[in-house]
């Protein structure tokens, strides 16, 4: 497993053109960008954990039928110092880099002080953001990288605590349908309090000397007050709908002491990461008109969830889905001493993803009896149960097992829909096939193929879409065969049938996720939203080319 995971990829600096099998759609013009850990050794130093990797950014881009390959490493801080040192020197999250060996120690102690409030790398390895014109890559921590879509130069680093008090941001804002981007961070212990953050950046901004910056008008819209000072939530993702927002504020902490003396102690980050079964998982809805929460303490079983799948709200009702976990073995699978060793027996989870569906009332009956079930759905089974001082419990509706990295038809973001596609995963956390599970019938199409590891599945409309399956799905195909070359697939979403696939005579790395840049030019232009679907995404899941 080695190949797939421990080994360094080459860069493709220079295009290079697939061998089209099949056919790609004429409509589809645009560019496949994604991000991804690449390099997980720097001289004789390697990293612990496959997030650790230095982010390798690569694109596929379409056009009249062909595909065009590249891929180049972020030319992050944490890359041009590690580059530059020959070995690891910047902490990532699970690898604590050591100070220089040799330092004397005067030095050494200095640079173990100085490192006590840590500054977090810019190694910006998870996701893609669109923000204005820009493009960014970015990571968990308060740093994003500004790149270039088309030549994957990179760009300004940005520290988003010069617009918002936080100290963490997730790696998966939402868009809505002006393109503004929402987003959640954690500020940890400012003016004395732990909160977590839900942040606004415009889409469009007035220009000044030094151009359009979207960032320099960040608004702040709301905040929840941890309920631990110390040890805040972790979480990877959050959910939206046209009025609310879902945070999941869960048992899986941050241990801020353990944070703050982690350098000293020689541990990494994720040694301060820790799943409490004993405790409940907090729903928090806020309401994204006023900025507050519902009054309500809604509240569910201990879970850890990295990935909201949709949010929509029904009949006074907001449901939302996300793949959820027993536990936090997720990232402990990770560890590359687990993926490169038997790997078979190493890398089994101790709990399978699934994907489970929440319904909360909005307007809890304060009469309703202490017991009763307040969720009067018959599109779900989740349940909500009255308790006693307000406080609501949350059961969830079971719907499917084994299943990851999903995506939408980001059209129906915040809205009711039916498909969700995702990787299949059971008890291994590497993906063997793509799936499509249709949450109305609760019937799925898969698509796989021997030693074939897929990426995350991305949808793209089809101009003039009707339904909501009307597209295309791409995928990046890496094989665990080394005769085999990878390839970039191209379903049609609504049989789950190939298409057409693009091999690719270059390295390509598993990466996490990323999004489809379409052109402004030539057919592409028809994805503009038409007057039949007013609310289709001029969004960047699917973001319209600068
Ligand atoms: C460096 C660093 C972090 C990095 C976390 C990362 C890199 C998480 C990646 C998660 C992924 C890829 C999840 C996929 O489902 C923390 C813990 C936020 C805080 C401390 C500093
Ligand atoms: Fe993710």
């Amino acid at each position: 497993m080695d190949v797939i995971f421990g080994r360094n990829k080459k860069e493709q600096l220079e295009p290079v053109r697939a061998q089209v099998t099949g056919r790609i759609p004429s409509w589809l013009q645009g560019t496949l960008l994604r991000n991804g850990p690449g390099m997980h050794t720097v001289g004789e130093t390697r990293y612990n954990h496959w997030f650790d990797g230095l982010a390798l950014l690569h694109s596929f881009t379409i056009r009249d039928g062909e595909v065009y390959y590249r891929s180049k490493y972020l030319r992050s801080d944490t890359y041009n110092a590690n580059t530059k040192a020959n070995r690891i020197v910047v902490s990532e999250f699970g690898t604590m880099a050591h100070p220089d060996p040799c330092k004397n120690m005067f030095s050494k102690a200095f640079s173990y002080l100085s490192h006590t409030i840590p500054d977090f790398t810019d190694n910006c390895l998870i996701n893609i953001m669109k923000c204005g014109e820009d493009f960014y890559a970015t990571t968990e921590t308060n740093y994003i990288r500004k790149i270039n879509p088309q030549t994957l130069e990179t760009l300004e680093k940005v520290d988003y605590r010069n617009y918002v008090a936080v100290n963490l941001a997730t790696s998966h804002p939402h868009y809505d349908a002006a393109g503004n981007v929402l987003n959640m961070g954690t500020s940890i212990m400012d003016k004395g309090k732990t909160k977590y953050v839900i942040f606004k950046i415009p889409a469009t901004v007035p220009e000044d000397a030094k151009g359009k910056n979207p960032l320099k008008h960040t608004e702040v819209f709301g905040s929840i007050t941890s309920r631990s000072l110390l040890s805040p939530s972790y979480y990877h993702s959050f959910g939206v709908t046209e009025n609310y927002i879902v945070f999941l504020e869960q048992p899986f902490k941050l241990d801020v002491l353990k944070m703050s003396t982690a350098y000293i102690r020689g541990v990494n980050w994720a040694s301060c990461l820790a799943f409490h079964r004993e405790d409940q998982t907090y729903i928090h809805i806020i309401d994204q008109r006023t900025g507050k929460p519902v009054p309500t303490q809604f509240y569910t079983d201990p879970v850890v969830v990295f990935h909201h799948v949709n949010a929509y709200e029904e009949d006074g009702c907001l449901v939302f889905d996300v793949i959820a976990y027993e536990d936090g073995s997720l990232y402990q699978l990770f560890h590359l001493a687990n993926l490169n060793q038997d790997f078979e027996e190493n890398s089994r989870l101790t709990s399978v993803p699934t994907l489970r569906r929440f319904a909360v009332p909005l307007d809890v009956d304060k009469n309703a009896e202490v017991g009763s079930n307040v969720v009067k759905l018959a599109s779900t089974t989740a349940r909500a149960l009255k308790e006693k001082d307000d406080r609501v419990y949350c059961q969830p509706e079971l719907l499917y097992e084994g299943l990851e990295l999903p995506r939408i038809n980001y059209a129906h973001n915040g809205k009711p829909y039916r498909y969700v596609f995702a990787a299949e995963v059971h008890w291994s956390p590497i993906p063997t096939k793509i799936l499509k599970y249709d949450v109305l019938t609760k019937s799925s199409l898969k698509w796989g193929q021997e030693h074939c590891w897929p990426a995350e599945p991305l949808f793209v409309p089809m101009p003039g879409a009707k339904d909501e399956d009307d597209g295309i799905i791409l995928s990046a195909i890496v094989s665990t065969d080394p005769q085999k070359l990878p390839f970039l697939l191209v379903l049609d979403a609504k049989s789950f049938t190939e298409l057409a696939r693009a091999t690719i005579d270059a390295e390509v790395h598993l990466d996490l996720h990323g999004l489809f840049i379409p052109d402004a030019d030539g057919d592409a232009r028809e994805q503009a939203p038409s007057q039949e679907q007013p609310d289709r995404v001029p969004d960047c899941q699917v973001a319209p080319r600068t």
